[in-house]
C-alpha cells in the first residue's frame, strides 16, 4: 500500500532478536544487553503471523537482521515459513557472516535469497578489538562459502570510522576489482551506543569519492535502495555509498521495520513505536494498526534538525 506521501511500502526489515555474537563498540554495549524477558521477545510463529497480514498490505521484500539473525533459535525454520507465502518475492538478510561458512546451505536451501555482511576492516586485530572479540578469518571464509553455493549477490557493509578504518578504503575499494561483491561504506550514524561519540570519528564518504577519483557513477536498479553505487573502471563488484545522516533517499523510501519486542517502526530516525505484538497477542485487529501505521510514516528523517530528539534504542533492536 501507499503511504500518504504516495510512497509504496513495500519493504519489511525485522529485527529478529536483540542479542548478538559480537560486541561492536558503535551498536553494543561492552557487556551485551541482560536478557529481556523470554515473551516480550517475538516468536517465531509470531513473526509469521503478522508478515501474513503485511503481505496482504503489499509488503513482498523481508530483509531478517538484529541483532544477529543467525543466533535466533528457529531461523532455518522461519525462513521455510516465509518462502512458502507466495507474494514474498525476496527474503534477505544482513548478518555480521561469523555463523555463515557453517550456515549457509542450510539457509539457501530453506529459501533465503541472498546476504548483506557487515565487516568493517580487513585486519584481524582490528576486527578482534572493534567487534570485542570477533574472529575475522569467520567472516571470509563465510563470504567465501556463499560465493560458492551462489547465495548472491552478496554486499559488504563497511561503517566508516574516523581513525579506524579510514586507512583501509583502498582495500575495500579494491577488493571489488576481483570480487563479485559489491563494497558498501556507510556513514556512522549518531544512534544509541554512538550517540556521544566525539565527531572526529563520523566521517563522511566523500572522502572515498575524493580519493577515487576514477569512480563512475552506476545507475541503481532499485531507486528505493539507501546506497548510491559507483565503480571503478574495470572491476567485478560496485562501491556504494549510504548517508543515513545527509540522506536523500526518504522521498524514495518503501520501508518499515518490525523491532525484536514486537514495535513497528514507520522510520529508522524516529522514536515512534506501535506495539503489534501485545494487540496481535490480544486477537486485535493488528491489519489496521499497520495500515495506520503506514499511512502516517514520516515524511523524512529529522537527524539535522536543530531539537532532534536522539533515538533511544540501540542499533541491535532496530535492525539497522
Ligand atoms: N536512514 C536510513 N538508513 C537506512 C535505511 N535502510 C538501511 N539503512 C542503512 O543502510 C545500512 C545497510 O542496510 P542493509 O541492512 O544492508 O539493507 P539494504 O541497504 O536495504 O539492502 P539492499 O536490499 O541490499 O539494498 C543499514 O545498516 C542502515 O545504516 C533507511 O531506511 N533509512
Ligand atoms: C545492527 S546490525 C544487525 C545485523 C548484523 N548483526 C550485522 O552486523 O550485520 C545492521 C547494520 O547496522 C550497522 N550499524 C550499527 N550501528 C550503527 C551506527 N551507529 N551507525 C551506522 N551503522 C550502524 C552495522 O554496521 C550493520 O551493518
Ligand atoms: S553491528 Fe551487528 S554484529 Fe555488531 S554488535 Fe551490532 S548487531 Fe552485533
Ligand atoms: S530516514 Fe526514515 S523516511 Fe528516510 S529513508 Fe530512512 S526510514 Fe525512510
Amino acid at each position: 500500500m501507499n503511504d500518504k506521501y504516495g510512497r509504496k511500502i513495500n519493504y519489511l526489515r525485522i529485527s529478529l532478536t536483540d542479542l548478538c555474537n559480537l560486541r561492536c563498540k558503535y551498536c553494543m554495549p561492552e557487556n551485551g544487553v541482560g536478557k529481556i524477558e523470554h515473551d516480550s521477545i517475538m516468536k517465531i510463529e509470531e513473526v509469521i503471523k503478522i508478515v501474513k497480514v503485511m503481505v496482504k498490505l503489499g509488503i513482498d521484500k523481508i530483509r531478517l537482521t538484529g541483532g544477529e539473525p543467525l543466533v535466533k533459535k528457529g531461523i532455518i525454520y522461519l525462513i521455510e515459513e516465509l518462502n512458502k507465502i507466495k507474494e514474498i518475492n525476496e527474503i534477505t538478510m544482513t548478518t555480521n557472516g561469523i555463523l555463515l561458512y557453517e550456515m549457509a546451505e542450510n539457509l539457501k536451501r530453506a529459501g533465503l535469497s541472498r546476504v548483506n555482511i557487515s565487516i568493517d576492516t580487513f585486519d584481524k586485530e582490528k576486527y578482534f578489538d572493534v567487534t570485542r572479540g570477533g574472529n575475522l578469518e569467520k567472516v571470509l571464509k563465510g563470504i567465501e562459502k556463499c560465493k560458492e553455493i551462489g547465495l548472491t549477490p552478496i554486499k559488504l557493509n563497511t561503517v566508516l570510522i574516523g581513525g579506524f578504518n579510514d586507512d583501509e578504503i583502498d582495500t575495500f575499494v579494491n577488493y571489488t576489482l576481483e570480487n563479485e561483491v559489491d563494497v558498501r561504506f556507510i556513514e556512522l550514524m549518531p544512534i544509541g551506543q554512538a550517540s556521544d561519540w566525539h565527531k572526529e570519528k563520523f566521517i563522511s564518504n566523500q572522502i572515498v569519492l575524493d580519493k577515487f577519483k576514477e569512480l563512475i557513477p552506476v545507475k541503481s536498479e532499485d531507486i528505493s535502495s539507501p546506497a548510491k553505487y559507483y565503480k571503478l573502471p574495470v572491476s567485478k563488484g560496485k562501491i556504494g555509498f549510504i548517508n543515513p545522516v545527509s540522506c536523500n533517499f526518504c522521498s524514495n523510501c518503501n520501508r518499515i521495520r518490525l523491532t525484536s519486542d514486537g514495535k513497528i517502526k514507520p522510520c529508522l530516525h524516529t522514536n515512534e513505536e506501535i506495539d503489534i505484538l501485545t494487540s496481535l497477542r490480544r486477537g486485535e485487529d493488528i491489519r489496521s494498526i499497520i495500515v495506520n501505521t503506514i499511512l502516517n510514516k514520516p515524511k523524512e528523517h529529522e537527524l539535522n534538525e536543530n531539537g532532534f530528539i536522539p533515538i533511544i534504542r540501540n542499533m541491535n533492536s532496530i535492525g539497522g
